[in-house]
């Protein structure tokens, strides 16, 4: 087909190892995504990279080997505003999947509505420059007032020596907000730096902006040593995640980012991405939190009645 995958791009784990971590029950990957079948769902011409097919099947699959009960499965931007596959693991998944959807400012009512029956409970909006083109911030908001009377919030995805310019922005949105990969820090800046004070005064000051403590292996320079038994995976990582975990446990969240879009230079084992967690969150009311608690009460708070 003419969706040929990109040059370099590896094809994730096909036979994950099976976590040492026994996750809580319930416990919500908060961070994955579906890809085509591009047969059936093509990727967008817009798009700056073109996965391999990643089917919702190898995705619940892989969240029930994992020891994961749901999922919260995001719209990548292979995919741009063609939410349709994403639509479709959601019905297939019988409540046990909600959705992060992107959408442009002429979205109608009628599609939020028919969004929000299907599971969606969130917009994206992707900064990242490699991956995006550049969409005006009038735009943007003119969607996160779109969706805010349906008690739907925003993720965003952006770089860390973005959020300077980015900050009024993030900090005018009239939603919850939820920040992809801790806002993609550089680590070797260290977890005490000046860029990273500034995402943890991000979250301090502004109660309604929450982050994932995902993707250790996009971030990490000390790599998957766990590879070799080790239990210090992606060990430069840890501080960063340990910093948010400890100071707002209330407003953080785990996703594995199967099936692991642009990766190059290694392809993690979901099943070691999995213990990183008990680096990162080691006790079990931690754990409790941002694997079950938290999303619960962003993605299906009409069961924590
Ligand atoms: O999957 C991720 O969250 C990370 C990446 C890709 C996307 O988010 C996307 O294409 O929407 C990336 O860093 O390349």
């Amino acid at each position: 087909s003419h969706f040929e995958k990109t040059p370099g791009w590896l094809d994730w784990y096909a036979a994950p190892s099976k976590p040492r971590l026994q996750l809580p029950a319930g416990a919500v990957d908060a961070h994955c995504h579906v890809f085509g079948p591009a047969e059936q769902f093509p990727f967008a011409p817009e798009r700056k990279y073109t996965p391999c097919d990643a089917s919702k099947q190898q995705l619940f699959a892989l969240r029930d080997h994992l020891g994961f009960a749901r999922n919260v499965i995001v719209q990548a931007t292979c995919h741009g505003k063609d939410n349709r596959a994403l639509l479709d693991a959601l019905q297939a998944s019988h409540g046990k999947a909600r959705g992060v959807v992107t959408l442009g400012s002429d979205v109608t009512q009628q599609q939020l509505d028919a969004m929000h029956q299907a599971g969606v409970r969130g917009v994206r909006f992707n900064f990242v420059k490699r991956l995006v083109d550049f969409t005006p911030k009038e735009e943007l908001l003119s969607v996160a007032h779109k969706i805010a009377p349906l008690g739907w919030h925003v993720v965003v995805y952006f770089e860390a020596q973005d959020l300077p310019e980015l900050w009024d922005f993030f900090t005018g949105l009239p939603t919850t907000v939820v920040v992809d990969h801790m806002g993609r820090p550089d680590v070797s800046k260290g977890a005490e730096s000046a860029e990273f004070d500034l995402f943890v005064r991000l979250m301090a000051e502004h109660p309604n902006i929450w982050s994932k403590l995902s993707c250790p292996e996009r971030l990490s320079k000390s790599g998957p040593a766990a590879l070799h038994g080790e239990q210090h995976a992606y060990q430069d990582v840890v501080p960063f995640a340990r910093r948010l975990m400890q100071q707002f446990p209330d407003r953080v969240l785990f996703g594995t980012d199967w099936p692991h879009p642009n990766l190059k230079d290694h392809m993690p084992d979901d099943g070691l991405l999995v213990d990183y967690v008990a680096q990162i969150a080691p006790s079990p009311a931690e754990q409790q939190l941002l694997l079950v608690d938290n999303p619960m009460r962003l993605y299906w708070p009409e069961e924590l009645t």
